[in-house]
C-alpha cells in the first residue's frame, strides 16, 4: 500500500519525505490556496522533494475545453505530475482523453462505487475516494472504498483506489483492510501512525536497563 501526504505545504512535504516512506503527494485547490504560494512554483518544489513520487495537481475549470488546456499545461511541468480531475461529466471525458494520450490522472471527489465505475472505465490512474466527508454526514465512507476495491478486482480495471479525506489513523487501518492501493493524509495523521504507548514504554525500559549496566555500542 502506498502512502501519500495530502498538503500544499512544502515544509510538510519535506518532513514526510525525510521519513523515507513517502510514495507521493496530493494537493487540491484549497490546500494550494492555503499555502499562500503560486501553484506551479509549489508543485515543482514538491516534485523536487519527492523525485520518485506521483504528485497530483488539480485542474480548476469546469468545462471540457478549458479543463483540457489546464491539464496539458499542468502535465507539461514535470513527468511525475498526475493531473487531478473532478468527477463531473466533462471531467470523465477529459480523463478518457488524457488516458488515451498516456497522461496519468487522479479522479477526485468520488463518493460512490457507481462514480468510481465511470472513473475506472475512463482510464483514471487513481480514483480518490473520500471517506471523512461521508462519515461527517453520518454514513460509512469506507463502504464505497470496499466496493470500489472489489469492483477493480472483479473487472480487472487498471485504476488504483486512493483513500482521501482521511481524518484519523483508524481510516488508514480500514483502508489497509479494504485492500486500497493508496491512502493520502495530512502530515499530522501520518505522524500519528508512528505512535503506540507500548513502543514508548518498551524503549524506555530497554534504555534504562542498558544504561544501568554501563554498556555502549560506540567507543566513548
Ligand atoms: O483528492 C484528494 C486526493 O487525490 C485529496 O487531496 C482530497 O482533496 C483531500 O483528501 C480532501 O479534500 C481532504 O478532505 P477533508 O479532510 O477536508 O474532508
Amino acid at each position: 500500500m502506498k502512502l501519500f501526504v495530502d498538503t500544499g505545504d512544502i515544509e510538510e512535504v519535506r518532513q514526510a519525505a525525510d521519513w523515507g516512506v513517502l510514495d507521493g503527494v496530493t494537493t487540491n485547490p484549497t490546500l494550494i490556496a492555503k499555502s499562500g504560494k503560486q501553484f506551479k512554483e509549489t508543485v515543482l518544489k514538491i516534485c523536487e522533494l519527492v523525485p520518485n513520487g506521483a504528485i497530483s495537481a488539480e485542474v480548476v475549470a469546469t468545462d471540457y475545453d478549458t479543463m483540457l488546456k489546464e491539464a496539458l499545461e499542468v502535465a507539461s511541468w514535470h513527468p511525475n505530475i498526475v493531473v487531478k480531475v473532478p468527477l463531473i461529466e466533462p471531467g470523465v471525458s477529459l480523463i478518457k482523453t488524457l488516458s488515451d494520450r498516456g497522461i496519468r490522472t487522479n479522479c477526485t471527489l468520488v463518493f460512490s462505487v457507481s462514480q468510481a465505475l465511470l472513473a475506472a472505465k475512463a482510464g483514471a490512474t487513481f480514483i480518490s475516494n473520500f471517506v471523512g466527508r461521508v462519515d461527517d454526514i453520518s454514513d460509512d465512507g469506507m463502504v464505497a472504498v470496499r466496493d470500489t476495491v472489489d469492483m477493480i478486482h472483479t473487472y480487472d480495471f487498471k485504476s488504483e483506489v486512493l483513500v482521501a479525506s482521511v481524518r484519523h489513523p483508524l481510516h488508514v487501518v480500514q483502508a489497509i483492510q479494504a485492500g486500497a492501493h493508496i491512502a493520502t493524509m495530512p502530515l499530522k495523521i501520518m505522524s500519528m501512525l508512528f505512535k503506540h504507548p507500548l513502543t514508548d514504554k518498551g524503549l524506555k525500559q530497554f534504555l534504562d536497563d542498558w544504561n544501568k549496566a554501563g554498556l555502549h555500542i560506540l567507543e566513548p
